[in-house]
């Protein structure tokens, strides 16, 4: 029996959200991979969905808005004063993703220098790195490459999912921001990152882009773990073979034996 209660009707994915920017995204399939999809429907999604609980770290600059982006999407608030993360905090984010339970951890770290070697020692085991940088001020944008670097010492970078994000879109006018972001989406491609653009202060975007970390990270989980299990499998196989092979030995041994 589940002591947990039910996952809230507003975090229940049925489709995988769209990307932001096309040419920044993680892939361009517009729906979950096939093999994830029959996984979930026959129910063989192994530890998703039952133990597992995905790691996503937030990291950034100092004052770029990350505390508020996770508030705006987790508590639905904004305040407008600024109070600096000491070290770190994190929230739990719980969805349904094609009908599969799935936890996230959303590690919020602080982003000045004095507080930083604390947070960095939260980085390890992520799933997903959120690298966060204000489109008011770009020389946090310029930050953004030395904050991947730094978390991906802790983490493998061939299977952790990054995300570029510009906070306080509502800063910038539509003219400053078409040339920030000609900036951020080569920035992003290089480090083969999906690039999104949120106001915390009005919250355009931001369930879209949890949705789209959620739904991403929960189909990259269900492949490891089909992966895995396959890899089992093949394992079991060659164990089956050998022990038939002893087996064999053994009727051969003993039919001698029996002979004698
Ligand atoms: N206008 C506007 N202001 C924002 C937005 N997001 C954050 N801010 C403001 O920017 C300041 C810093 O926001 P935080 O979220 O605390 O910044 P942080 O990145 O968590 O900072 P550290 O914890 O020190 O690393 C606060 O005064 C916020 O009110 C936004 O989308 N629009
Ligand atoms: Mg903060």
């Amino acid at each position: 029996m589940s002591v947990l209660p039910p996952v809230r009707r507003d975090r229940i994915v049925g489709e995988l959200p769209q990307c932001f920017k096309k040419e920044a995204s993680l892939h361009s399939r517009t729906s979950f991979h096939p093999k994830v999809v029959s996984a979930c429907q026959e129910q063989r999604t192994g530890t998703v969905g039952r133990f597992k609980i995905s790691k996503i770290i937030v990291v950034g600059d100092l004052s770029v808005g990350k505390t508020c982006l996770i508030n705006r999407f987790c508590k639905n608030t904004f305040d407008k004063n600024y109070k600096a993360t000491i070290g770190v905090d994190f929230e739990m984010e719980r969805f349904e993703v094609l009908g599969v339970p799935f936890s996230l951890q959303l590690w919020d770290t602080a982003g000045q220098e004095r507080f930083k070697c604390i947070a960095s020692t939260y980085y390890r085991g992520a799933q997903a790195i959120i690298i966060t940088f204000d489109l008011s001020n770009v020389v946090s944008l310029e930050h953004t490459r030395q904050w991947l670097q730094d978390a991906l010492k802790e983490n493998d970078p061939s299977s952790v999912l990054l995300f570029l994000v510009g906070a306080k879109k509502d800063l910038s006018s539509p003219s400053q921001y078409v040339l920030i972001e000609k900036d951020a989406l080569k920035v992003a491609k290089e480090m083969k990152a999906e690039y999104w653009a949120i106001s915390s202060l009005t919250g355009e975007n931001v369930k879209e882009f949890f949705f789209r970390v959620a739904s991403l990270t929960f189909e990259s989980s269900v492949l490891a773990e089909l992966e895995k299990r396959s890899a089992r499998n093949i394992g079991e196989v060659v164990r089956i073979n050998s022990n038939d092979s002893n087996l064999y030995m053994t009727t051969k041994k003993r039919k001698s034996k029996c002979c004698k």
